[in-house]
């Protein structure tokens, strides 16, 4: 695979910001697609007819009650779990059979509830990971330090510096992760996913931990990262101002089956979801 498809240039140009809900691209150009996707764990069905599709540029949210089964839906995402049932297609390709790293190739990458940095890596070091299964020097080039592997990291330097640019955090490139602020170590690890070039980001409760002004941030980057790559972006989050304010398509999850889809106005004003989540939201 070339360096030069890191981050296809084309990529970088920003496209323009919508303002209103865009029509869903999902009938043309799906992302992602699940049917009947489900998991059993020994007697417990913790997902179940799990059905959803996700056009390419589209943020959409994934939410409902602890213990819902959010989490396990991006683990079979990601084939952290093999699913008992259903199918699993990633930019029209099957995903059955494929391992956790195969299926971050085909173009999906995520972030953890509980943050997973390299601590004692600096900044730079937990991006380059990210990027460094994408260089073409091999493990030949690596180990007798070919003039490939000097030109890959240069590139892959300069990459990772870029997309730290995206968070404004290039300047803690050689700082400890470890010793970031816990909102920064949150951007660190989104950084270091977006570094694997992703088509589709799932973001796991990006906000948990973080205070007002973080997340009114955060919410602003996800979408910047939505325009600048012109990727899709699917995340889980019990903060519902983030999640009602930047998701174009929100799936409600309740006992591991989806009760409600739709816009977030649709979301907000149906019954089942009331019931089942928002408003024991608003009394918590
Ligand atoms: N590896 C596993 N083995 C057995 N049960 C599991 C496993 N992983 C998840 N579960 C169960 O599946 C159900 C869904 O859990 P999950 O973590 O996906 O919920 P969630 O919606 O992400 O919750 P939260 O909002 O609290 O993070 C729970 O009952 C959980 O105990």
């Amino acid at each position: 695979m070339s360096a030069d498809r890191l981050i296809p240039e084309q990529k970088l140009v920003p496209i323009p910001s919508k303002n209103i809900i865009p029509e869903r691209d999902i009938d043309k150009h799906p992302i992602l697609e699940c049917h009947n996707l489900g998991i059993d764990f020994g007697g417990l069905t913790a997902v179940n007819e799990f059905d959803i599709a996700i056009g390419k540029s589209e943020i959409a949210g994934l939410i409902g009650p602890n213990g819902a089964g959010k989490t396990t839906v991006f683990n079979l995402l990601t084939k952290v779990y093999a699913p008992t049932r259903g199918t699993i297609m990633v930019n029209g390709k099957d995903t059955a059979g494929k391992n956790t790293i195969q299926v971050n190739r085909m173009g999906v990458a995520r972030t953890f509830q509980n943050i997973r940095l390299f601590k004692d890596l600096t900044v730079l070091e937990n991006v380059l990971i990210g990027l460094h299964h994408e260089m073409d020097y091999g493990l030949c080039g690596a180990i007798f330090r070919l003039p490939t592997f000097w030109r890959g990291e240069k590139i892959a330097k300069a990459r990772a510096i870029e997309l730290l640019s995206i968070f404004d955090m290039q300047d803690f490139a050689e700082h400890q992760a470890g010793s970031l602020p816990y909102g920064a170590q949150r951007r660190l690890e989104i950084v270091r996913a977006l570094a694997t070039n992703p088509s589709l980001l799932l973001l796991d409760e990006p906000a948990a931990g973080m205070n007002p002004s973080e997340t009114a941030e955060l919410m602003e980057n996800i979408v910047k990262i939505r325009d600048t790559f012109g990727i899709a972006i699917m995340l889980i989050e019990h903060d519902m101002s983030l999640v009602m304010n930047i998701c174009e398509a929100i799936a409600v999850l309740n006992f591991g089956q989806i009760i409600a889809k739709g816009t977030p106005d649709q979301i907000q004003a149906n019954p089942a979801v009331i019931e089942a989540y928002l408003g024991k939201q608003k009394e918590a």
